[in-house]
């Protein structure tokens, strides 16, 4: 589904990214780890397009996005949710949620029935749609930027720590939700601080280190968490770069 082969990338002159690839097939939950500063937002940025890689390609079902401006992505089928306090705080739950279709205005009686959808999937949001997305909690946030990506019709959703900052509880909330994508069919590229809830909901985790994928393992099964802690211990934050 996604292809992300040998990326180049980091910001003026300092390299973040040094051959970094991933693939995230049809369907699939693949969680992206790593300590901070690693270059795990990094990749999400050259993923949707925010951040031209100086070298490697991205392809989407096999056609390369590498150029295609950001704001063309979510009409492809890609789409970044962003974490949860990145949400438009002065409108209202369901600006932000229309803000999500934009791409799509013309069509609307399909963003009507898409509204209701993800209403039905987050009722928290339909009881709160007139109000500023300023006023919601953490989790009401996270539930709205991922609402705001599902309006755009996506195939493939890129998630930016979406456990950061929430209580545990609200995290489970939130895996849930995320397991719920699944079941509609997406393909997740999860980026993640949270291992236990990587390791509880992805099916494949990677982890970055100096700037390129240095542990990956098949989760179901595969993955001891003291292999994984003890990778982390040896220097999973990123000290090579
Ligand atoms: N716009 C920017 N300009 C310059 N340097 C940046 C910029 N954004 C990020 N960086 C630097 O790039 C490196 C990687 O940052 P990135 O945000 O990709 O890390 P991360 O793995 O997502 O970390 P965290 O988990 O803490 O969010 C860091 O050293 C960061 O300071």
């Amino acid at each position: 589904m996604l292809a992300v082969e040998g990326i180049e990338a980091g910001y003026g002159r300092t390299r973040i990214l040094h051959g970094l690839s991933i693939d995230v097939p049809k369907g699939g939950l693949i969680a992206l780890l790593g300590g901070n500063g690693t270059g795990k937002s990094t990749c999400l940025k050259v993923i949707a397009g925010l951040l031209t890689p100086g070298a490697g390609r991205v392809t989407l079902d096999g056609e390369d996005i590498t150029t295609l401006p950001a704001e063309d992505r979510p009409g492809r089928g890609l789409c970044l949710v962003p974490q949860g306090k990145e949400v438009f705080g002065a409108m209202s739950v369901e600006e932000n949620l229309m803000m999500g279709g934009f791409h799509r205005r013309r069509d609307k009686a399909d963003l009507a029935e898409d509204l209701e959808g993800v209403y039905t999937r987050f009722p928290r949001l339909k009881e709160r749609r007139r109000v500023s997305a300023g006023m919601l909690s953490g989790g009401e946030r996270q539930m709205l930027s991922i609402g705001r990506a599902l309006m755009s019709r996506p195939r493939m959703l890129l998630l930016d720590e979406p456990s950061a900052a929430l209580a545990p509880k609200v995290v489970e909330e939130i895996a849930e939700a995320i397991l719920g994508l699944r079941e509609l069919g997406l393909s997740l590229l999860l980026v993640e601080q949270n291992v236990g809830m990587a390791l509880e909901i992805a099916d494949h985790l990677h982890v970055i280190r100096g700037g390129r994928i240095a542990f990956s393992r098949v989760v179901d099964g595969g993955v001891a968490p003291d292999e994984l802690r003890s990778f982390y211990l040896s220097g999973g934050h990123d000290d090579e770069s």
